[in-house]
């Protein structure tokens, strides 16, 4: 007898255990959903080989989601089981290509039957649409730690409570915040992030609720904030251990109130924004180190998801890695292949950076790599180079491919540029001036912000304008370009 992935769509919680139970106790593996927007949750993070679904749903019709499904899936069988029992539910069913309908109530048996022939015409379908669906899943892992996860984000998109998602640097707390809006019931609206850490602590506040024209120096028009901006979606609070103790009080009022001001305004606007926080920190224990206020950590942790580190679910890592060639090979990128020894390796690495260092590192093996296919010790050569590499630029094929290019254009036209002693000033002060002026013009020329983004003080930043040649207005060498 076949066994496979079924996934049980019922809002009848009688029905749902009776059909799990009798399924798993045939050797399958059960997952349910109670609506349709569950349904969608665990189709996202896995496609299964059959659906069975009930008919009229909390949120909606079955029939016209099972439509849905096997147009975007043709090859998943679908059974449709319905109470209403009418000659037009089990003809829509069949017009909306359900592989069977099972009137209610049904036999157990009947309904076994009806899988084992889901099961064997799943299993002689061809295999490419089912990896296909795999690939357009916003996240991968199948850890346990994922799995735990992945039933956080179904328990809360179909609500609005405030999620607080924890994890080292790297491990998918965006992409996790952002996959709550994709699939929640906001998902029509706007999806806006605001980075605490990133934006300088005086203009927080007007950052997140907007200001009035003439609310401080340098105030001339009248700006939407981040509250405003995300009206009827979610507002994604990125390292919000970092906020400061006012802004943090005034977010907490806002939260209790529904309501904000504009900074240097009368007006109340009602915030209608799910807000989805995100830290690497500890905010516990910020909490008990008065830099984060325990009421305000209670508003936000409704929710709470933790983010496992990579090394914490090394199972993940073979997947995730192919995943990262595959990407890497759509965006144009030679398409490479992990020999199994090589994968090995990358289980053993610890990953300090987490997800986004596993694939920066796909991401450049796919570009420097010789071979179609990329064996263990140039894993292991790389990941050695990755452990002393500066954290910046690291595994960016970009700025890394126009470096080899430059000195190799500049080997074969000048060639004595390579031998005077001055190649090290002058390469990194040409990678020096883009970088600036990109961080000027990302802060509307505003130098104090680019320099805090950069991590130097104003006066560092004005002089390397000086010796740049770099308007500081304009934001643009005042001098052409020599290359
Ligand atoms: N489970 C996953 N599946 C696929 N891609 C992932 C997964 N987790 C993370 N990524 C990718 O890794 C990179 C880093 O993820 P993300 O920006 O969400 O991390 P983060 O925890 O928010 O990091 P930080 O705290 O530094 O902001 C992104 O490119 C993201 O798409």
């Amino acid at each position: 007898m076949n066994s496979g992935t079924i996934l049980v769509v019922d809002d009848d919680a009688a029905i749902r255990t009776v059909v799990a139970q009798s399924l798993r106790r045939a050797g399958h593996i059960v997952t349910t959903a109670a609506t349709l927007a569950e349904l969608d949750v665990q189709l996202a993070i896995r496609l299964p080989d059959v659906v069975i679904s009930d008919v009229v749903l909390p949120d909606g019709n079955g029939l016209d989601r099972v439509a849905r499904l096997t147009a975007e899936h043709p090859a998943l069988p679908v059974i449709v089981l319905s109470a209403q029992n009418t000659l037009s539910t089990a003809v829509r069913a069949n017009e909306v290509g359900a592989y069977d309908y099972l009137p209610k109530p049904f036999d157990l048996d009947a309904l076994s039957r009806a899988v084992q022939g889901a099961l064997a015409r799943r299993q002689g379908a061809p295999l490419e649409a089912i990896d296909k669906d795999d690939n357009t899943l916003p996240l991968i892992g199948r850890s346990p730690a994922m799995q735990d996860v992945y039933r956080v984000i179904a328990r809360v998109v179909s609500n609005d409570l405030t999620v607080l998602i924890s994890g080292e640097s790297g491990t998918g707390k965006e992409l996790v915040a952002r996959a709550i809006h994709d699939l929640g019931t906001r998902r029509r609206s706007p999806f806006v992030a605001i980075n605490m850490a990133a934006i300088p602590r005086e203009l927080i506040e007007a950052e997140l609720f907007g200001h009035e024209r003439g609310a401080f120096t340098g105030a001339q028009a009248r700006s939407a904030g981040r509250f405003e901006q995300a009206a009827g979606g979610t507002l994604f609070l990125d390292e919000i251990g970092d906020m400061p103790m006012e802004a943090q009080t005034r977010l907490l009022r806002v939260l209790q109130s529904g309501e904000f001001t504009t900074v240097g305004g009368a007006r109340t606007i009602r915030a209608d924004v799910r807000i989805v926080a995100a830290t690497n920190r500890d905010l516990a224990q910020l909490v008990s180190g008065g830099q984060f206020r325990e009421d305000l950590f209670y508003r936000l942790n409704v929710v709470p998801v933790t983010l496992p580190a990579l090394r914490a679910r090394r199972q993940d890592v073979a997947l995730l890695a192919r995943h990262f060639l595959d990407k890497a090979a759509e965006s144009g990128l030679p398409r490479k292949q992990l020999a199994p020894a090589a994968i090995v390796a990358l289980e053993n690495y610890d990953w300090p950076g987490n997800v986004r260092e596993l694939e920066n590192i796909m991401r450049r093996m796919a570009v420097l790599s010789r071979d179609e296919r990329i064996d263990a010790d140039e894993v292991r050569a790389m990941l050695g180079a990755a452990a002393t590499a500066p954290t910046i630029f690291e595994g960016d094929p970009g700025i890394e491919a126009a470096v080899r290019s430059r000195i190799e254009r500049l080997a074969r036209e000048e060639p004595a540029a390579l031998d005077n002693g001055s190649l090290y000033d002058r390469i990194i002060g040409e990678v020096e001036r883009p970088l600036i002026e990109a961080m000027l013009a990302r802060h509307g020329q505003n130098q104090l912000r680019a320099a805090r983004a950069l991590g130097i003080n104003r006066n560092t930043l004005r002089k390397r304008l000086d010796l740049l040649g770099i308007d500081p207005v304009a934001g643009r060498s005042t001098e052409p370009e020599t290359r």
